[in-house]
């Protein structure tokens, strides 16, 4: 074939193939994005190309994961990113990000974006970030009151027993419902998670199919205090209904059960059918021994993954770490290594001057009189960082103390902050 007819075949099929394609060079600019990628994006390739990547979008694409490939010229496989595009409809991928070089020595990075919107829908729970089975073994657990959360999953695994799983968002009960379902005594077919932040309507009848089958499933309904209490009683007739089949039922809350009854949030009925078993998950703050264990696990998994270097904390950031509070828990520190780990290269270990901007200013609320200015001012050149980073750091913490104020409220925290409801839901769902 020609080079013509070559070229010719090739912008063909590039702008029929289903998977999203974009190119940037090394002065960030997008020269090549393909129909698929405007798709999943909701901006036309008349409008983006031989523009800047960050100019142009409101979404994050993975911006960073590209300028990260330009620079080092190493791959970044397999990442997965839920976002809102600009027509406000919710989109989940997967990226592979790529560099390549031309003859004319010309860096280049591409992202190849896998559209998993679909099944991500359908899918009953999230995909797992360990790409393995969570089994007791990948929880960590060091500290006696964690050793003891799992002493007593286990105890309800071989019992089959019903458990309610009480604790703070990001303690990891999703983990724990997953591990009872892999250590049951006979084998259940599925792990299906009801996200009751979901649509309700959606959640029962996912209940309603796979409860009557006569296959055994087990089932974990996240946060069940969310739900309506129509929703709740609808769920207790469906468990009474089928509470003679070989399913495994498994909810939870994130406060006391008691509150929340009083509260009416929670049917009391429902929380007598769970809790044969109550199984409290302690906050962070209260098992801080599990801190470095999940760091270096964390680090290890990062070592495995992304061929980083980094293998340790400076003592400053230890010791940091080790007197936060940590109100997210070990979400919050796995989010928090995330984004730490995100431009590492060959750094092996995290010092202070690391930290993203938002967290430093958490601990200085948590400790005013304590901190050391330190954290905060910006006297060395390698404390400086790219602005647009700082500024996404800056306009989280703003975001996230508009909430506070508004007390979570998302339609009156975007109409202060002059946004549309749907904008501001992107920009907390993107951290
Ligand atoms: N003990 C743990 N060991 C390892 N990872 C953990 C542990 N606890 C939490 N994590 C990390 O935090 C995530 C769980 O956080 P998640 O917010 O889902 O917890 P949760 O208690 O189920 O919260 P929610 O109440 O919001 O449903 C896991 O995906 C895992 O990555």
């Amino acid at each position: 074939m020609r080079l013509e007819e070559y070229v010719e075949l090739y912008a063909f099929m590039e702008q029929q193939i289903t998977t999203g394609i974009c190119v940037i060079d090394d002065n960030g600019h997008v020269v090549l994005y393909n129909n698929k990628m405007s798709e999943l994006t909701g901006v036309s390739r008349e409008e983006i190309e031989r523009r800047l990547l960050n100019e142009l979008l409101d979404v994050d694409l993975g911006q960073h994961f590209l300028h990260q490939v330009i620079s080092s010229q190493q791959p970044i496989l397999h990442q997965k990113q839920t976002f809102w595009n600009k027509k406000g409809e919710e989109i989940t991928i997967i990226s592979d990000y790529r560099p390549f070089t031309l003859s004319t020595g010309k860096l280049l990075a591409i992202q190849f974006a896998r559209d998993i919107t679909h099944q991500e829908f359908l899918m009953d729970q999230p995909l797992s970030r360990y790409g393995a089975p969570l089994t007791f073994d990948i929880i960590t657990a060091v500290s006696g009151a964690m050793q003891q959360v799992i002493q007593q999953a286990k105890v309800a695994a071989i019992g089959r027993i019903p458990v309610m799983l009480v604790g703070e968002s990001g303690t990891g009960k999703d983990m724990i419902a997953e591990g009872i379902h892999h250590e049951l005594s006979e084998a259940n077919e599925r792990f299906i998670t009801l996200i009751c932040r979901r649509n309700e309507e959606a959640l029962i009848a996912q209940l309603e199919k796979y409860i009557a089958e006569s296959k055994n499933y087990t089932f974990f309904a996240e946060r069940i205090e969310y739900l309506s209490m129509a929703a709740q009683e609808k769920i207790l007739t469906l468990l009474n209904e089928y509470k003679h089949q070989g399913h495994v039922f498994i909810a939870s809350i994130g406060t006391d059960p008691i509150d929340l009854i009083a509260t009416g949030q929670l049917s009391k009925n429902l929380y007598y059918l769970f809790s044969k078993l109550t199984i409290h998950v302690p906050a962070l703050r209260d098992r801080r021994e599990d801190i470095m264990p999940f760091v270096s696990d964390y680090l290890a998994r990062r070592r495995m993954n992304f061929g980083v270097k980094v293998h340790a904390l400076s003592s400053e950031v230890e010791t940091l770490f080790m007197t936060y509070d940590w109100p997210g828990n070990l979400k919050e520190l796995e989010v928090l290594l995330d984004d730490i780990s995100i431009v590492l290269t060959s750094e092996e270990v995290i010092e202070l001057h690391m930290l993203p901007a938002y967290f430093r200013w958490k601990v200085k609320e948590q400790r005013t009189e304590t901190v050391s200015n330190d954290l905060f001012t910006f006297h060395e050149k390698q404390d400086l960082r790219p602005l647009d980073e700082y500024m996404r750091e800056v306009e989280e913490y703003y975001i996230q103390h508009a909430l506070a104020l508004h007390n979570g409220n998302i339609s009156q925290t975007a109409k202060t902050l002059g946004l549309h409801r749907q904008g501001l839901q992107y920009r907390l769902k993107r951290k």
